[in-house]
Parts: structure tokens; C-alpha cells; sequence
């Protein structure tokens, strides 16, 4: 099955397959083998990056940290095995 281009439901659904077959070298796989602590670490991390990018930076760096804190939260929500309706059921 293809995956759809990279938007949220795209990255997801790349993320998923990774973390089924867990290819050599996927940095997605090392995030998940670190487990749920190390990963809320970077989606505080990265949540402060957006918000001093937000303040101080250009539009194109604040887009550059949302996009990473929208990838770790992928990964915590993998490492949760929440899926995006479990999410979605709450907007
Ligand atoms: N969108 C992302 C993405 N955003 C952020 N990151 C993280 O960014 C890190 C690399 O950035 P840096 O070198 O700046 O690392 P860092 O922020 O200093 O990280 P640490 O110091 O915490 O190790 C990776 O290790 C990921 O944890 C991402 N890693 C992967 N993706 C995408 O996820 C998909 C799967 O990637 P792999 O699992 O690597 O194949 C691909 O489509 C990638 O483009």
C-alpha cells in the first residue's frame, strides 16, 4: 500500500509501518526503543523551540520547529499505540 504525501495522516502512516518493521538506521525506531520518557523529553524540547521561534525567529524557522514537534508527537502517540481517531475524537 502507498503512502499518502507528507501531511500529518502521511507521516503517520509512515511512522506506523516503521515502527512494525523497524528498519536498519530509522531514527523513528531509536526514538521508540528510548521509550515514552525520553520521548516526552523531546516534545517538551521541541515545544520550547516552537515557542522561541514563535518570539524571536522568522516564519519559515517557526514552521521548521512546529513540523518537529508534530513528529515527536507522532511518536509518543505511536509509543502509546494511540492512533488518530483516538486523538481526533477529542477536536
Ligand atoms: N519528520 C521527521 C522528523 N522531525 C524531527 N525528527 C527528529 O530529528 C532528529 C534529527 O535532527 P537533529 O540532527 O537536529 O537531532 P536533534 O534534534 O539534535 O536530536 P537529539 O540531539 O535529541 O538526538 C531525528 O533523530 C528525529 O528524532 C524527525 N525524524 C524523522 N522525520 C521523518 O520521519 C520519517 C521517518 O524517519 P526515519 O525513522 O528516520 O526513517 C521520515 O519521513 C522523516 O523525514
Amino acid at each position: 500500500m502507498t503512502e499518502p504525501a507528507k501531511t500529518f495522516e502521511g507521516l503517520f502512516a509512515e511512522l506506523t509501518r516503521i515502527a512494525r518493521e523497524r528498519p536498519e538506521g530509522s531514527s523513528t525506531v531509536r526514538r521508540l526503543d528510548g521509550g515514552v520518557h525520553e520521548i516526552g523529553k523531546k516534545v517538551v524540547e521541541e515545544a520550547a523551540e516552537v515557542w522561541m521561534a514563535a518570539e524571536y525567529q522568522s516564519r519559515t524557522e517557526a514552521a521548521e520547529e512546529i513540523s518537529q514537534l508534530l513528529y515527536h508527537l507522532q511518536v509518543m502517540m505511536i509509543a502509546l499505540d494511540l492512533d488518530l481517531e483516538d486523538v481526533y475524537a477529542h477536536l
